[in-house]
C-alpha cells in the first residue's frame, strides 16, 4: 500500500505528516506529548521545531512542531 508501513504483526500501517502550526503558548507541544503519552508538567517553549513519531489508532504520526514565538513565524 503507498505511504503504508507494516508494523509488527505484518499488517499495514497508514503514516500521515501534520504540521502543528500556532500562536506561542496554545499547547501544540502539550497537544503532541499527550498523544505519545508523555509526561506534561514539563513542557518548555519549543526552540524553532521538532519532529516526533507518534502510533495512534492504527495510524503512525509524524509530527512537526512548530514554534509559535514570533521571532520565528515568518518563515
Ligand atoms: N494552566 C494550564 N496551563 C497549561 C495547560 N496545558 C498546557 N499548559 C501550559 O501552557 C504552556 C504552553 O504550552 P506549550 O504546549 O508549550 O505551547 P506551545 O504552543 O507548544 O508553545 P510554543 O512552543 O512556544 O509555540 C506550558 O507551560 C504548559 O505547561 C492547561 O490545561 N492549563
Ligand atoms: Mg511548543
Amino acid at each position: 500500500m503507498p505511504g503504508g508501513l507494516r508494523d509488527l504483526k505484518g499488517s499495514v500501517e497508514q503514516e500521515l505528516r501534520i504540521v502543528l502550526l500556532g500562536l506561542d503558548n496554545a499547547r501544540k507541544t502539550t497537544l503532541l506529548k499527550c498523544l505519545a503519552s508523555e509526561e506534561v508538567s514539563t513542557i518548555t517553549p519549543t526552540q524553532g521545531f521538532h519532529i516526533k513519531s507518534v502510533h495512534s489508532h492504527g495510524f503512525r504520526l509524524n509530527v512537526w512542531d512548530i514554534s509559535g514565538q514570533r521571532a520565528i513565524r515568518r518563515y
